[in-house]
């Protein structure tokens, strides 16, 4: 057990001003919690882990028809996402689903029968529980109640909120690593994100999830059934601080671990591209969702660029953003 706080979901209607309570401070002593007693089943998130492991096992060449599209937010890509903490590519693939305008970027139903039912089932599962936070984010931070479920809404068609499914490469296998991704380098090197929260789901027995925190790398590690939520830069700058938003990584199994694939889904709450996202006291000059990312992404670009003077073997040159932004050169993507 380490100091992360359980928000419990349950009864949700009668109880939203004491969530709200309790996730304000979670949200503003470690910037991650766990979420309990949602309205998710194990089944579902059992059955979108299984189709998307079916989709990870399919053929790279079917893979390849599916390249993500940055503009659209969407499609597969592997060993692309670079953080600038390490200058290197997090050793995975990916899959990102958007809600608008991208399903020619998902598998057929030939190839993965049912992954698209139980994609769009479990995002709008997703959604509903990212509804009740936001619901009380908005109360704890003194917004009228259905602000930021304005700020993040799917039926608009500049929504940016998606799901991205991961599969880490099996830890022993070499033969994944490109020169990006250095051997020895984390599963996902430390950063934070830049959306307003991500909903983290994870598979018993495949752990490496680890949030900065008083000094220490700590372990997330949650129960089946439970989802990790964490806090990113856009609801801190609504907050003008008051929320934090952590340092975490994906560290590589140790030599007793579990050395096989690890997969992760990671629902990400981002602001419709034309909300302004501006505090009330601190952060007063009004930038749209889409400047904020495009900022961050030129932060990013700086960042990688002083890594590759201090670590001239990184093959890292190129950057843009996890959240559909316009690349500035494709294919390597950045998060902070
Ligand atoms: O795989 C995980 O558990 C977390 C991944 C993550 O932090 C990210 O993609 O931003
Ligand atoms: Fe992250």
């Amino acid at each position: 057990m380490n100091g992360f706080l359980r928000i419990d979901l349950s009864d949700f209607d009668n109880r939203k001003e004491e969530i709200a309570k309790d996730l304000m401070k979670a949200a503003s002593e470690h910037g991650f919690f766990y979420v309990v007693n949602h309205e998710i089943p194990v089944k579902d998130i059992r059955a979108m882990f299984n189709t998307s492991h079916s989709f990870f096992d399919l053929p790279e060449n079917v893979k390849e028809n599916y390249p993500l599209d940055y503009p659209r937010n969407a499609g597969w890509e592997k060993v692309s996402q670079i953080r600038p903490s390490t200058g290197v590519a997090d050793l995975k693939e990916s899959i990102q689903l958007s809600f608008h305008n991208a399903s020619d970027l998902r598998p057929t139903e030939t190839e993965v029968p049912g992954f698209n039912n139980t994609a769009e089932n479990f995002m709008e599962q997703c959604n509903n529980v990212s509804q009740q936070l936001l619901i009380c984010f908005a109360i704890g931070l003194g917004f009228p109640h259905d602000f930021f479920t304005r700020c993040h809404d799917i039926s608009q068609p500049d929504c940016l909120n998606s799901l991205r499914c991961m599969r880490y490469f099996e830890h022993k296998s070499q033969k994944n690593q490109t020169k990006s991704s250095k051997i020895g380098a984390c599963r996902v090197g430390a950063h934070n994100d830049i959306n307003t929260f991500s909903l983290l789901f994870q598979q018993p027995g495949q752990d490496g999830l680890e949030v900065y925190h008083d000094n220490n790398w700590t372990a997330v590690t949650p129960e089946e059934g439970e989802l990790v939520c964490n806090v990113g830069h856009m609801i801190v700058r609504w907050s003008d601080d008051r929320l934090q938003s952590n340092l975490h990584r994906v560290r590589n199994p140790t030599s007793d671990e579990y050395q096989g694939p690890r997969y992760a889904l990671e629902y990400i709450n981002e602001a419709n591209r034309s909300v302004i996202i501006q505090g009330r006291t601190k952060y007063t000059k009004p930038i749209t969702a889409g400047e904020f990312l495009m900022i961050a992404m030129e932060k990013n670009y700086k960042a990688i660029k002083a890594s590759q003077t201090t670590n001239p073997s990184s093959s890292t040159t190129t950057v843009t953003s996890t959240s559909g932004e316009t690349p500035m050169t494709p294919p390597a993507m950045v998060s902070v």
